[in-house]
């Protein structure tokens, strides 16, 4: 990448600006990263209680499971998002339990759609501005009534989770307000 790197007007950096890049990432990499892990060390040396606290945080996250060489594991986030522990009552549909404040402070991994980790999506970013989009257009325009209960629905999990036989959406029109009106 350094190698090919150049200004607007084309220029190449030099060896000795390579060499300068590359010092900078050896040592600013290296020195920075050592004395925080030193001084976390020594922090947490020097208050025991504190220590105590992340041995459990740890003992948490890893303990409990211990998973055999070669055995495969499966997540199941339909049964993960409906844990009651995370998420009370977690058949009502309650979208404030996504807002920040609500949110803020649960394990990150209780919620995963786009699964986590280095193989989750890569279009998540795409794919939530996507739905914002047609979303709010449709909203915007219509009211929307559901013909069947969520009990008709009769749900086949394939790949993702589908009704067996469609979803049947009734359209009505509305005339968006402008924001004075609302006022
Ligand atoms: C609501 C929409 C979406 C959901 C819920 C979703 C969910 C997921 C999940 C759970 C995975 C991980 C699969 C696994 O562990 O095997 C995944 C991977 C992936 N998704 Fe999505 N996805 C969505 C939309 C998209 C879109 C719009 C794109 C492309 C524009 C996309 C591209 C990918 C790709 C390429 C991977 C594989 C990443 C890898 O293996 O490194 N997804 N997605």
């Amino acid at each position: 990448m350094l190698l090919k790197a150049t200004d607007d007007a084309g220029n190449t950096l030099s060896h000795k600006d390579i060499r300068e890049e590359v010092d900078t990432f050896m040592f600013e990499g290296h020195d920075t990263t050592a004395a925080a892990l030193n001084w976390s060390l020594f922090l947490l040396g020097s208050h025991p209680e504190i220590q105590a606290k992340v041995h459990k945080e740890l003992d948490e996250t890893f303990g409990g499971f211990h998973v055999p060489k070669g055995v495969n594991v499966v997540i199941v986030p339909f049964a993960l998002h409906r844990d009651p522990e995370y998420f009370p009552e977690p058949e009502e549909f309650r979208p404030e339990r996504f807002l920040p404040e609500n949110s803020s402070g649960r394990n990150p991994y209780a919620y995963i759609p786009f699964s986590a980790g280095l193989r989750n999506c890569i279009g998540q970013r795409f794919a939530l501005m996507e739905e914002k989009v047609v979303l709010s257009t449709i909203l915007r325009n219509f009211s929307v009534k559901a013909s069947q209960k969520k009990d008709e629905l009769c749900l086949v999990g394939e790949l993702i989770l589908r009704p067996q036989d469609g979803m049947w959406i009734e359209l009505e029109h509305r005339t968006p307000r402008s924001a004075t009106q609302t006022l």
